[in-house]
Parts: C-alpha cells; sequence; structure tokens
C-alpha cells in the first residue's frame, strides 16, 4: 500500500449509506486542436453512459481551434461544450516532455466552472469501465488523484529516474538520505476530483505568472499548488498503462475501473501495435475494450422525447 493511501480502498462504493455531498457535480474533459482527440471525447461521453453515470453529460472543455465540426459531433453526443481561453506559462527555455504540452496548461481553466460544486477531470485519452460516482462523495478540502509512476524514459530528466527511486515502490530503490528528504508523493494529472472556484483559478493563474515551467507542464505545476491537500485514490481510478510493465505487482487488472492511455503508442484512435510494449495481450484487450464502447452504437446520446413532447405531438 503506497503511503498516504487511504485506508482498504478506502473509498465505500455507491449507496454506502453516506449523505452525498452538496452541490451540482460532473465530469470534465479538455479537447484542443482538429486533431484525433475528439475521438478520444466521444468514446469517454459513451463509456459513461455505458457505466450509468448519474452524471453522465460530459463537459467538454475547447480551445478556440477545436472546430465547429468537432463541437457539432460532442453536443451530438450530449456533451456540454464549453469554450475557454488557452492559457500559456511563461515564456522560457524548459523542454518540456512532450512539446505539445505547453497547451496543457489550459485545462486550469476548468477551476472557473464554479456552478459546479465538484468535478472529476479526465483527459480524453481515458476511458471509465466501471461506475466511479461514489468518489463524489469522499470528504471536502482535499485534491484527489491517482499517485504517478517515474520508471518511463519521459521521466530522464528527474532525480527519481537517475537513481531508478519510484513512489510506487518506495522499499525497492531507497531514497538516499544525502539527496534530502524524498519527493513528495506525486500524482498523474489526467484524472483528478476537485472543488471548482474562480478564487482558485485566479491564484492558480497569477501563481503561473511566477513559476518557471517544467517538462511534465501542468502536471507538476499542479502537484506543486495542491501538494499540502493532495490524497491519494487508489491506481484502480486512474491505470497509467506503463504501471503494467513498470509495477504489475501494484496491479489487479480486473478491478481496474478507469483505464489512462498516456503510455507512448497507446491511443486506442492511433494503435498501431508497433511501439514498445503495445504488443502485450493486455494493452490489445485495453484497445479493444476502448474501441467495442466508441463502435457501440446503442451507446450513442438520445435525446429523451419527453413524454409531453410526444402527447403534444398525438394531440395535433
Ligand atoms: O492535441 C491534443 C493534445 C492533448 N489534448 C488534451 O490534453 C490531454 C493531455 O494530453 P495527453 O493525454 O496526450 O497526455 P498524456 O496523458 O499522454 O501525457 C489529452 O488527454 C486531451 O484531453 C488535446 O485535446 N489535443
Ligand atoms: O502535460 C503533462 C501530462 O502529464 C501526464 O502524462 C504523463 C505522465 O503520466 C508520465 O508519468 C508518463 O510517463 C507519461 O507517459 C505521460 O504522458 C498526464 O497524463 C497528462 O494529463 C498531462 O498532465
Ligand atoms: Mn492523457
Amino acid at each position: 500500500m503506497a503511503p498516504g493511501m487511504l485506508a482498504g480502498d478506502g473509498i465505500a462504493e455507491a449507496g454506502g449509506g453516506k449523505v452525498a455531498a452538496e452541490g451540482k457535480k460532473g465530469y470534465v474533459t479538455f479537447l484542443a486542436g482538429n486533431g484525433d482527440y475528439v475521438k478520444g471525447v466521444v468514446g469517454l461521453a459513451k463509456g459513461l453512459r455505458k457505466v450509468k453515470s448519474a452524471y453522465d453529460e460530459l463537459v467538454v472543455a475547447v480551445l478556440p481551434d477545436v472546430p465547429a465540426e468537432h463541437r457539432e459531433m460532442l453536443r451530438l453526443q450530449g456533451c456540454v461544450v464549453r469554450e475557454i481561453e488557452p492559457v500559456h506559462p511563461p515564456v522560457n527555455q524548459v523542454q518540456f516532455a512532450m512539446p505539445y504540452y505547453v497547451i496543457n496548461y489550459s485545462k486550469l481553466r476548468i477551476w472557473n466552472f464554479d456552478e459546479y460544486s465538484r468535478l472529476i477531470y479526465l483527459d480524453a485519452d481515458i476511458q471509465i469501465y466501471d461506475n466511479i460516482d461514489h468518489l463524489f462523495d469522499l470528504p471536502e478540502g482535499h485534491f484527489y488523484a491517482v499517485m504517478d509512476c517515474f520508471c518511463e524514459k519521459t521521466w530522464s530528466h528527474s532525480r527519481q529516474y537517475s537513481i531508478g527511486y519510484c513512489q510506487q515502490c518506495p522499499e525497492k530503490v531507497k531514497w538516499p538520505p544525502e539527496m534530502g528528504s524524498p519527493p513528495p508523493l506525486y500524482f498523474n494529472a489526467g484524472m483528478f476530483l476537485f472543488e471548482p472556484s474562480r478564487l482558485t483559478c485566479q491564484a492558480l493563474l497569477d501563481c503561473l505568472k511566477n513559476t518557471t515551467p517544467t517538462p511534465f507542464a501542468e502536471q507538476d505545476f499542479l502537484n506543486m499548488f495542491f501538494g499540502k491537500i493532495y490524497k491519494p485514490i487508489p491506481l484502480i481510478y486512474n491505470l497509467v498503462l506503463a504501471m503494467l510493465w513498470r509495477h504489475p505487482e501494484n496491479v489487479e487488472l480486473d478491478k481496474v475501473k478507469v483505464v489512462h492511455y498516456c503510455a507512448a503508442g497507446s491511443k486506442p484512435w492511433r494503435y498501431t501495435g508497433k511501439e514498445q510494449n503495445m504488443d502485450r495481450e493486455d494493452i490489445k484487450m485495453l484497445v479493444a475494450k476502448w474501441w467495442e464502447i466508441y463502435n457501440d452504437e446503442s451507446l450513442n446520446f438520445k435525446k429523451e422525447v419527453l413524454a409531453s413532447e410526444e402527447e403534444a405531438e398525438d394531440i395535433q
């Protein structure tokens, strides 16, 4: 059990007789550009319907460069499309782990969606395979997310990677005292439960102005900003695929509720199976599972024709 993790799985499934947290709740994702991530959002919208989430009206924060056709496609899938202004980090020479990460700072705008008391953010390369609505009943005042893994090459810039340390197995390579205290628990920013607030959004943007960008862009920034109230939740809520080959001992695949297709080559809509680890049977199974939902027409959004509308039609 990773340090600081909620006891047990620590999160009672829905119907635990708890009073649900007050206020509007929902799921939100982020879409930029005119490329194929829109397929990820369609898949996510259908996945939320398949697991019968009580909050299946997916909010999509779109940058201005998302074309009208893609916005319409999402509306036809029952999504609420909301345009956000891009957020640019201070100009500097940092090499992001992936050049396009620079646009990910725009995710910060979702803190302004304060008509919601709680939102779960999900990357567009995430799919939900079991209902996770019960997460909305977690105690307020914390930032909930799953711990990341430092073992992939994308982390080669970091001290952790240089000594083979990973928070997923802190006993395997212990953090040497001569390097000071071990890094604080660090979450993957592809999925998190948070409380929207305009004040917090302004504080995030003000803080960003004075923060030097780092390789994992807004993920590093969010970890720094919310470090004091961060609460790890079990990896079943955001399986970062690299865990399958880096920490298989921590993964019980049949218990996983949320899969994050973030490993290089694992985006289902561009999957070729050629990149490293992409020929694994579990990866092929998870990509096929994603396509099953994406291609399932029965999961398309059906505008409920209200009985009154039908009656009205009958009368005419
Ligand atoms: O061209 C892009 C790149 C990224 N994204 C959004 O930004 C998120 C973070 O990027 P990505 O998931 O590729 O990062 P990873 O989790 O793989 O590091 C994506 O899930 C999308 O929601 C997008 O909409 N268009
Ligand atoms: O902009 C930074 C991104 O950083 C994170 O992705 C990383 C991280 O998970 C590494 O640990 C993996 O090694 C790597 O593959 C993966 O891309 C978030 O998933 C994404 O939403 C976004 O915040
Ligand atoms: Mn992602």
